[in-house]
Order: C-alpha cells, then sequence, then structure tokens
C-alpha cells in the first residue's frame, strides 16, 4: 500500500514535468516556425545537419557537466526526433530512400528524419539520384560501403550521371537474422535473401548446414521476408525489422561473420552545407592519362596537411576513377587550394559532418 501511495506521487510529479515539456516545446515549435518564415523568403535550406549537431554536442557537454542519466546516444534519439517535427513544421519534404520498406536504408534514413517524415520507397539507386534531379524528392538515402563488401558502384556511377550533393552520412552496424515459420533448423529446404548478405553469413550458414540448402538471391532482404512468410520450409536471411514486418517468427539473431558488420549510407540532396568545423569532404578523381600524377595529387595534399581517410579505384566505361573522401571542408582555405589546383580532374560530391562511428 505505501508503494502504491509512493507511486501516485511520483506519478504527480511526471504528470507536472510532462506538462512543462509539453509547453516547453510548444514554445519550441513557435520559433521554428518563425526560422521557416525566414527560410521561406530566403531559400535557406531547411535540414542543417551541422547546426543539428552542433545542438547535441552542446546538450551533452551540459548534460555530462551535470551528471545527467542521460547518455549521448538517448539525448540524440530525443532531439533528433525532435529537429525532425521542427523541419515538417518549417516544410514538409519528401525523402526517398533504397526500399522496400524495412530495407537497411529505409533505417538508415529513419536514423536522421524521425518516424513523422514523408519516405518514398524507391526501387533502384539510379532512380533516386533521377528523382532528386527531378525534384519530386528533396533527399535521398543510398549506400555507399560496407565493410564486408566494399564500395556499391551504382551510387558511384549516380555520382559520375548526376549532380546531387552529399549533405549528411549515416553509419549504421547491419545484423541479420535467421527468419523461419519452421520449428527446427533441419525442416529448412530453401533460405531467400539478398546475395551480398548470403556473403556475410558464410559461417554461420557452413556451421549449421544449412549450405546444403537452396539459397534463393532476391533484390532485397524484406523481399525474403515477405516470402519465408508466405512458404512452408523456407527461411530468410533479413533484418530484425524486415521480419517483424510480415510477422515472421526469428530462430537465430545476429548471424553475420563480422560482428563489426557496418554499412555507411549517404544522405543526398541540392544544396551544400556550411562548415561544422568537424567535417569530411568526398570528391571523385578522373586523372588524365600521364605519369606520376596519383603520387603528384596524393603530394599536394600531403603538403596541405588534408587527411586522405579513404582511397578507393572504381571503374567506369573502361575508365579509371577514384573516390575519395579526406578530412575537412571544401571551403577551408588549404583544401580550397587543392581543389582549384586539381579542378579539372575532380567533381566535389560534398562536405558534410564526420560521423563519430567509422567503417
Ligand atoms: O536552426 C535552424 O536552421 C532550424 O531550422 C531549426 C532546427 C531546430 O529544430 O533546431 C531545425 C532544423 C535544422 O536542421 C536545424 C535546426
Amino acid at each position: 500500500m505505501a508503494n502504491e501511495e509512493a507511486l501516485i506521487e511520483i506519478r504527480k510529479g511526471l504528470d507536472s514535468i510532462d506538462n512543462k515539456l509539453l509547453d516547453l516545446l510548444d514554445e519550441r515549435m513557435k520559433l521554428v516556425h518563425k526560422v521557416g518564415k525566414i527560410k521561406a523568403q530566403s531559400g535557406g535550406a531547411i535540414y542543417r545537419p551541422e547546426r543539428e549537431k552542433s545542438i547535441i554536442d552542446r546538450l551533452d557537454n551540459i548534460n555530462q557537466k551535470n551528471g545527467g542519466l542521460l547518455n549521448r546516444s538517448a539525448i540524440e534519439a530525443l532531439f533528433l526526433e525532435i529537429f525532425a517535427i521542427s523541419r515538417n513544421l518549417e516544410l514538409p519534404e519528401n525523402i526517398g530512400y533504397l526500399g522496400p520498406k524495412g530495407s537497411f536504408t529505409h533505417q538508415a534514413a529513419e536514423s536522421r528524419f524521425g518516424a513523422m517524415s514523408s519516405y518514398v520507397s524507391i526501387s533502384s539507386i539510379k532512380g533516386i539520384f533521377k528523382e532528386l534531379e527531378s525534384k519530386k524528392i528533396k533527399f535521398g538515402v543510398v549506400p555507399i560501403e560496407n565493410s564486408s563488401n566494399g564500395i556499391v558502384n551504382d551510387t558511384i556511377n549516380g555520382f559520375t550521371n548526376f549532380n546531387s550533393k552529399i549533405v549528411a552520412e549515416v553509419i549504421l552496424n547491419i545484423h541479420h537474422t535467421l527468419a523461419t515459420t519452421c520449428d527446427k533448423i533441419e525442416d529448412i529446404k530453401k533460405i531467400y535473401s539478398k546475395d551480398i548478405a548470403f556473403d556475410q553469413c558464410r559461417k554461420f550458414l557452413n556451421n549449421f548446414g544449412l549450405d546444403e540448402v537452396e539459397l534463393i538471391p532476391v533484390e532485397s532482404t524484406t523481399k525474403a521476408a515477405k516470402l519465408a512468410a508466405n512458404e512452408p520450409n523456407s527461411a530468410a536471411i533479413c533484418a530484425h525489422v524486415a521480419a517483424k514486418l510480415y510477422n515472421l517468427p526469428i530462430l537465430f539473431e545476429n548471424i553475420e561473420d563480422k560482428d563489426n558488420n557496418k554499412t555507411r549510407f549517404f544522405i543526398l540532396s541540392d544544396f551544400e552545407n556550411s562548415s561544422s568545423g568537424n567535417d569530411k569532404t568526398s570528391i571523385l578523381v578522373k586523372f588524365p592519362d600521364e605519369q606520376g600524377v596519383l603520387v603528384k595529387f596524393l603530394n599536394d595534399f600531403n603538403n596541405a596537411n588534408i587527411n586522405l581517410t579513404k582511397i578507393k579505384s572504381h571503374i567506369v566505361e573502361g575508365d579509371s576513377i577514384f573516390f575519395i573522401d579526406f578530412d575537412g571542408h571544401k571551403d577551408d582555405e588549404n583544401v580550397k587550394r587543392v581543389l582549384e589546383k586539381h579542378q579539372s580532374s575532380i567533381k566535389v560530391l560534398g562536405s558534410y559532418v564526420k560521423e563519430i562511428k567509422d567503417i
């Protein structure tokens, strides 16, 4: 009984705090509305990832100083949702992702744009670049690389053929499940999944004798979940959310071979970010056919004190091009000088806030 009374008292306290939070959120939204009006006049970008990052950094610092109970991830989860609602209040904008619903790219999109945004599932990476160009969507979310399978060629091809800009990166830990209506692993006669997901779970399949059953590659792990939900004696390798979407029971979780299996995604749009002080820039480079040109190029970056964090070669229509990431913003003085010197061979894809995680 004493506990019951204590609970009633505590809940009164919670109710009163929730009322205050609601008032404060309403006050915040009124200010956001004003920001929206100013941006509507000036044509300024609604999504400002560098501003959102600086707000989260500030709150995280205050919270640490105060010894608060929330960790950075909790602060991020709460405020990213608030920012998403704010952006929708300023101007609702469509977000296209490489579908179908429940795909890892959909998860990456939701991690940044929250549950309240308006999403469009698009079936190909090229389709996302096209919809961005025709302004049917304001943002496009595409995978760029996976720690096990490397660079996503369709995304590089998109960058060579279209002019969308990278405005943010998202790095997700990728976990696969084996989901099936079968009670026993021996009853599984076929497994549906995406080809790269089979590659990422080879050891698991070998260890459980599942390399002998029929492995059927399909376009997406979400489609795999849908097929397995409707077919006896079948299973899917898919994301947790995809299994849930089709009410498919999960037999094993985290079946990927490498426990740090990660995918990096880009958020694309039609504007450029200003500097946040902690940025990364991505470029594509096509070198002229001259001896030593790559060495000279790398030396110029080194001499300008620019830290290259990634360099990957890629073949487009028989020509070798390089996808390069480096620390810094394209408008930083040292970066600007090197980019200008090599401008005939470089396409700048965007400068954006560097994620804390790396791949
Ligand atoms: O500061 C802005 O430019 C805003 O639009 C406000 C706000 C916010 O809610 O704080 C919302 C969206 C932007 O991505 C960044 C911040």
